[in-house]
């Protein structure tokens, strides 16, 4: 089995509203997954349907090989969930709490103690194995969460927003104990709207926006389509207005790259990437020369990888009058990678 996850047009309806709509992807077998969206989009009416715990309106899903429609009892057992709400028994201790999810699966008793143990140890919950869970900190009802949730050794976690609310000590437990636990075969799914955190965990990541999936690659995967667009469209606009000038006339010269300079997207003090065009060993000196300029890499793949001077204003203007006297053409220009935030930002449209 290749895949945890497949799902086959995947749809919830909610009278006339689709909250899911036609979700098609496929999650790889022991890697974590992050599954991104704005507030409403359909996350968490995917997960309970993924998690057997409401039916999909039409279409269907395989969980760990099985049909969530035709095997649920399967699917549960090889799941584990842990809610954003935490939702353990507050007046029971944590070891209780674990038990009770223990006898729900019908593990047998000498097998459950000593995984409560194992599990209690890795997640390092051991000494407060028997209080209240009530009196517990958040972090420390996080831990209990995920020991409860993986008891039956279930082969796909389901965890929605797991470090919220956490200080950022608590966090990084966490993390590293996600990280372990995909190591050790788990495959993880992940809900957050933490972007360092899904960037810093997850093999893939899918996006959802107003019910259908947006996007579903790599990270790196999903940054480098962002560059892509962006990159075309810095160079049909810095194309058009190089276009437009007489070189002949200091004024046009002078507006052409005001008018570069106007572009937000082009700002001084960051490291800017052009690929040039009739690129000579003159217009690399003179750039080298730019007393804007802190360093100048030819990358390669011919791309000028510059380091500019963010104190000062004219950074750009220096380097683009450089370029045009020297006859050459930029044809993409870029600032720095994109993260994942904007990459959400452009998917979503927000
Ligand atoms: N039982 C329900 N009845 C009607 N509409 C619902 C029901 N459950 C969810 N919805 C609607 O479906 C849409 C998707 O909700 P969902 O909880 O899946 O979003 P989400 O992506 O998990 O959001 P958040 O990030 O805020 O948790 C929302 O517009 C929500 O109001």
């Amino acid at each position: 089995m290749k895949y945890a996850i497949e799902t086959f047009d995947l749809t919830k309806v909610y009278g006339d509203f689709k909250a899911v709509d036609s979700l098609n992807m496929k999650i790889e077998k022991n890697s974590i997954f992050g599954f991104l969206g704005p507030n409403g989009a359909g996350k968490t009416t995917t997960i309970k349907m993924l998690t057997c715990l409401i039916p999909p309106s039409s279409g269907t899903a395989r969980v760990a090989g099985y049909d969530i429609l035709k095997n649920p009892d399967e699917v549960r057992q090889q799941i584990g969930m842990v809610p954003q709400k935490v939702s353990l028994y507050e007046d029971l201790t944590a070891r209780e709490n674990v038990e009770m999810c223990a006898d729900f699966y019908g593990m047998p008793e000498d097998l459950k103690e000593s995984r409560i143990e194992e599990l209690m140890e890795l997640v390092d919950i051991k000494y407060a194995a028997d209080k209240p869970v009530g009196q517990m900190s958040g972090g420390q009802q996080q831990k209990v969460s995920l020991v409860a949730s993986l008891i039956h050794q279930p082969d796909i976690l389901f965890l929605d927003e797991p470090t919220i609310g956490l200080d950022p000590t608590t966090k990084r437990v966490l993390w590293d104990l996600i990280d372990e636990l995909n190591s050790s075969g788990h495959t993880i799914i992940l809900c957050s709207h933490d972007m360092y955190e899904v960037e810093l965990l997850c093999d893939y990541v899918g996006i959802i926006n107003q019910g259908v999936l947006a996007a579903f690659d790599t990270p790196q995967g999903l940054k480098d389509t962002v560059i892509k667009e962006e990159e075309s469209l810095r160079a049909k606009e810095i194309g058009g207005i190089l276009d437009r000038i007489d070189k002949e006339t200091p004024e046009s010269e002078r507006r052409a790259i005001q008018e570069i300079k106007k572009s937000e997207r082009i700002c001084a003090g960051k490291e800017i990437s052009m690929l040039i065009v009739n690129l000579t060993d003159d217009l690399l000196s003179e750039l080298e020369a730019l007393p804007v300029t802190l360093d100048v890499k030819k990358h390669h793949t011919g791309r000028i990888i510059l380091e500019l001077d963010e104190t000062c204003e004219t950074a750009v203007n220096d380097v683009l009058a450089a370029v045009i006297r020297n006859n050459a053409r930029i044809t993409s220009i870029s600032t720095k990678d994109p993260s994942l935030e904007d990459v959400f930002m452009k998917v979503t449209g927000r």
